[in-house]
């Protein structure tokens, strides 16, 4: 490639370090990550590209704090107290958000509190990778919060656990885990604001994990609509993704699937985690999905959301083969091979390594051992299992305590039934071991035994194969594996001896089976499966390249993704105005579409927050529907009379605070009905289920009830035959949500909204009387919430466009703080719909939680939408980022007993 190198921001949910700060020296003591070697190496692979830019961005992970004194850090707390108590108003200390109350950042209150300056974040950022971002998170005691709902609520489910990993206490309205949610929203929008301060036009943003499912629509909402609609996401799914029957089970699986549908692709490790995706996008999100085989075979959805459009596929990861190599066959590891051989001469040596959780099936590994042993009594004494377990960070949960008592019996009783003092059939370490003692072991192995019940991938299983792809002295060659039938793995290592964990006893006759195989069928089933292995490098490579592929189709095809609705720049300009005016559809808007149009009712919840709305004196609400009078008067004329009303697509207007209606279509000449109705008529007769909705000026013929093909058929062949006549009446046909409509042309929702814009604010409205477009602005709204679903809505946001256009050039110096006048015409669907709206609400749904973050029924995190936050992590402006900020500088002036050192930064 010649040219500039293609960018990629890569974000991960952690850097690849484990970072401390030495107290005593102030300096940061960085080591490298554990885990995730898989992904670590690819950033790796990408840091040394020459195709590529790669800019990482991560949470820094947990800092740890090293070596300070007791009396030191007294000393330091006391003055530090000080100097921070005087910096603050102590008025404003009162005034906590609830959100932020773990958030304290004046040091002295708590040992584990951490502090950092900002000339300690700099110093941190220069000492790593100058391409690595730290997002910073240091608004809490518990560092450990942000991980709270991904690993324990999310991961679980995730791996068909339904009891959370770790207990947690829940008040009794549910607040730990709303929480936990909210620190999970926090997460997510953290690394929002970062890639938006790095981001270049033509980026490519590629997103890892469950740690951030909510980012690709985060990220979407926090850039202003040009650049959000060309932004390319890839996220890459490093888990299982489980069957719609347990997703289902996650409180906020919507809005979980709302997030992760902001990215152009979404990939998975293998085939089954795709399929479960989409369906559960098809029955929570009622999307639609086309199948086809991509260019290796393997199965891609083009998926629409509310008929968008978005590609899933799998591209199951692979391991740094080169690395690897390298660092297991060195002399020193040759020498740890030796002695492992020595110590279990004779025998037979099976190898396990898992991370010690409930998934990686140990107590099923150990059950399938003690049936093996007895099933098979001559290889008694003369095999060996070495398990070795890695803690986790959940080591103490109640979980993994019942697990390690159950392994420990386990281990116990095999010992003690088929040991003897000389020897133990199970060797059990629950450490940690480094690199090479782990290469030393897959090269002793004779059997490698994966028995998880549950994971994304197992990357260890791509590693022991490519261990065994190497003949050395030690004979390492071909030795065979057996993997569960439940890990990721399997579906890459096709040729691997494949079990079901569960089955101890066919797990047992695989072992000895396995042993049995003569050399040649073990070279050959090697050949077959290191044949297998995908290198790090081209699974990275292959992943980009769909990526630049996707981002160049958009370009070509100029397909517009609309934004999702900037939740939190709505609630501010709407704090802010004095003349607001809402207009909204109903059916698909204010109420789900559902097959009886009169069961299309208003529920208690959109009544009470439309009463709010409505009694506000800067509100002015008004419907505008393709319903008829009789409907929007039983649902909304007689209950709230606050609320203006337009009926028919326009024909009719019933002004606010008035029961009368005015007909806008009583000079037109109706008798265009009787042919019409004919027409629908045959077509209903023909079609079983479709009938015809009879509105004083429209005629609706509706067909979501009948058999989908004989309906789409005959609407398109209602839609032919009334096309040939209705020119002459001056009359639309339109094709709505299952529904053919025709009404007169003369009016639309789009002449409502102009003169309801158009018009002395807050003034009763003369619908006979000319516009007067020479009003002032002043006397016009200054925000325009427009909401609606349907092809006529996009009339008002035409109308809408067109006014902010004009005003545009007669008004330029009127703008508000956000550079424009308040306009908000937003369509609900998908964000890919064709539309002229500036911004999408997924569905009605979503619309009354915006409605009621409006009026104040829902917070912001509930609703999930981007807040700004400062360098350090706080929501910016609040209490806890004053309060840290001003840490910060106390910690500063008394390391330097200087102000000349202050930044100002945070
Ligand atoms: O402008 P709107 O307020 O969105 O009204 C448009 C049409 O909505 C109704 O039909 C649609 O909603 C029904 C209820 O969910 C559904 O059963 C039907 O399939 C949809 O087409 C209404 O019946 C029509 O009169 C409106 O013109
Ligand atoms: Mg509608």
């Amino acid at each position: 490639m010649t040219g500039k190198k293609q960018r990629i921001i890569n974000c991960v949910s952690q850097l690849p370090y484990k970072i401390t700060l030495d107290e005593s020296s102030d300096e940061w003591i960085i080591n490298p990550a554990t885990g995730n070697s898989a992904l670590y190496s690819s950033l790796e692979y990408l840091q040394d590209s020459s195709k590529y830019e790669q800019i990482v961005v991560g949470w820094t992970g947990e800092i740890n704090k090293k070596n300070i004194t007791k009396a030191e850090l007294l000393k330091r707390q006391i003055e530090n107290e000080k100097l921070a108590s005087s910096s603050l108003n102590k008025n404003d200390s009162k005034q906590h958000n609830h959100n932020e109350n773990t958030a304290t950042a004046t040091p002295g209150q708590d040992d584990d509190k951490l502090y950092v300056t900002n000339e300690q974040m700099d110093n941190l950022k220069s000492k790593i990778n100058k391409n690595y971002n730290p997002v910073w998170l240091l608004r809490s005691r518990n560092q450990s919060r942000w991980r709270t709902y991904a690993e324990n609520i999310i991961w679980p489910l995730f791996h068909y656990i339904l009891n959370p990993a770790k207990e947690v206490n829940l008040d009794s309205d549910g607040s730990d885990t709303n929480n936990s949610w909210y620190d999970y929203v926090k997460f997510n929008e953290a690394y929002a604001m970062k890639i938006a301060e790095i981001y270049q036009p033509g980026d490519i943003i590629w997103i890892h994990d469950y740690y951030l499912l909510l980012l690709p629509q985060l990220l979407r909402m926090r850039f202003s609509s040009e650049i959000g609609n060309n932004l390319t996401i890839g996220y890459f799914h490093h888990a299982p993704w489980p069957s719609y029957e347990y997703f289902r089970c996650l409180p906020r699986r919507k809005e979980i699937l709302d997030g992760l549908v902001g990215a152009d692709r979404i990939s998975f490790q293998n085939e089954q985690f795709s399929r479960h995706f989409v369906s559960s996008c098809k029955r929570l999100l009622d999307s639609t999905s086309k199948k086809e085989k991509n260019d290796i075979g393997k199965d891609q959805y083009n998926v629409s959301v509310y008929g968008g459009d978005l590609i899933v596929d799998s591209s199951p990861i692979g391991v740094d083969t080169e690395k690897i190599m390298s660092e297991a066959f060195t002399p020193d590891v040759d020498s740890k091979v030796d002695a492992i051989r020595q110590a279990y001469q004779g025998k037979k040596i099976i190898i396990g390594r898992d991370r010690f959780d409930p998934v990686r099936g140990i107590i099923q590994k150990l059950r399938a051992f003690e049936t093996f042993l007895a099933m098979y009594p001559e290889w008694r004494e003369q095999v060996v299992l070495i398990q070795v377990s890695s803690p986790t960070l959940n080591r103490d949960s109640p979980q993994n305590i019942r697990l390690e008592q159950q392994v420990n019996e386990l281990v116990n009783s095999i010992n003690s039934q088929y040991g003897n003092l000389n020897f133990a059939p199970v060797q059990h370490y629950y450490m940690r071991i480094p690199k090479d003692v782990y290469f030393s072991l897959l090269r002793a192995a004779n059997l490698r035994l994966i028995t998880s019940v549950r994971d994304g991938m197992n990357t260890t299983a791509l590693e022991y194969v490519t261990i065994k792809s190497h003949d050395s002295n030690s004979n390492c060659y071909g030795m065979p594996l057996i993997l569960s039938e439940f890990s990721g793995s399997s579906s890459v290592l096709k040729d691997a001896i494949i079990v079901n964990p569960w089955d101890s006893v066919a797990v047992a006759k695989s072992i000895n089976t396995a042993f049995a195989l003569t050399k040649e069928q073990r070279d050959k089933i090697q050949e077959k499966t290191w044949s297998e292995v995908t290198s790090i490098k081209s699974w990275t490579d292959r992943f980009l390249e769909k990526m630049i592929q996707i981002g160049h189709q958009a370009e070509s095809q100029d397909r517009k993704k609309t934004p999702a609705l900037n939740r939190p720049v709505l609630l501010e300009n709407y704090k802010a105005a004095d003349r607001r005016l809402f207009l909204f559809d109903y059916d698909g808007t204010l109420t789900p579409i559902v097959k009886d149009p009169a069961a299309a009712i208003p529920t208690a919840r959109l009544y009470s927050i439309m009463e709010k709305l409505s009694q506000d004196p800067k509100n002015q609400i008004w419907i505008i529907s393709g319903r008829d009078q009789a409907f929007l008067n039983k649902w909304w004329g007689s209950k709230n009379k606050h609320i203006g009303l337009s009926a028919e697509h326009g024909c009719f207007v019933k002004d606010i605070g008035t029961p009368e209606w005015v007909n806008l279509a009583k000079k037109f000449d109706m008798s265009w009905q009787v042919r019409v109705n004919e027409v629908m008529e045959e077509l209903t007769n023909k079609t079983p289920g479709s009938f015809i909705e009879r509105k004083e000026v429209a005629l609706t013929w509706h067909y979501r009830a009948t058999v989908p093909e004989l309906g789409d058929y005959n609407a398109a062949e209602l839609k032919k035959q009334l096309l040939e006549f209705t020119e002459d009446f001056d009359l639309d046909v339109m094709e709505g949500k299952k529904n053919i409509e025709v009404r007169p042309k003369f009016g639309n929702k789009g002449e409502i909204v102009k003169r309801l814009v158009w018009h002395k604010y807050g003034t009763p409205q003369d619908l006979l009387k000319p516009l007067d477009q020479t009003l002032p602005i002043d006397q016009m709204p200054d925000f325009i919430l427009c909401l609606g679903d349907d092809f006529t809505d996009e009339d008002m946001f035409r109308q809408l466009n067109s006014i902010e256009t004009r005003w545009g050039k007669e008004y330029n110096d009127k703008r508000n703080k956000w550079g424009n006048y308040g306009f908000y015409p937003v369509t609900v669907g998908s964000a890919a719909k064709v539309t002229v709206a500036k911004a999408h609400l997924t569905d009605p749904q979503q619309v009354l939680d915006t409605l009621g973050l409006l009026v104040g029924n829902v917070s912001l995190f509930q609703s999930a939408g981007t807040v700004d936050l400062d360098t350090r992590g706080h929501v910016k402006d609040s209490e806890s980022s004053k309060k840290s900020q001003a840490a910060s500088v106390a910690y500063t002036l008394k390391r330097t007993g200087s102000s000349t050192s202050i930044n100002k930064k945070g």
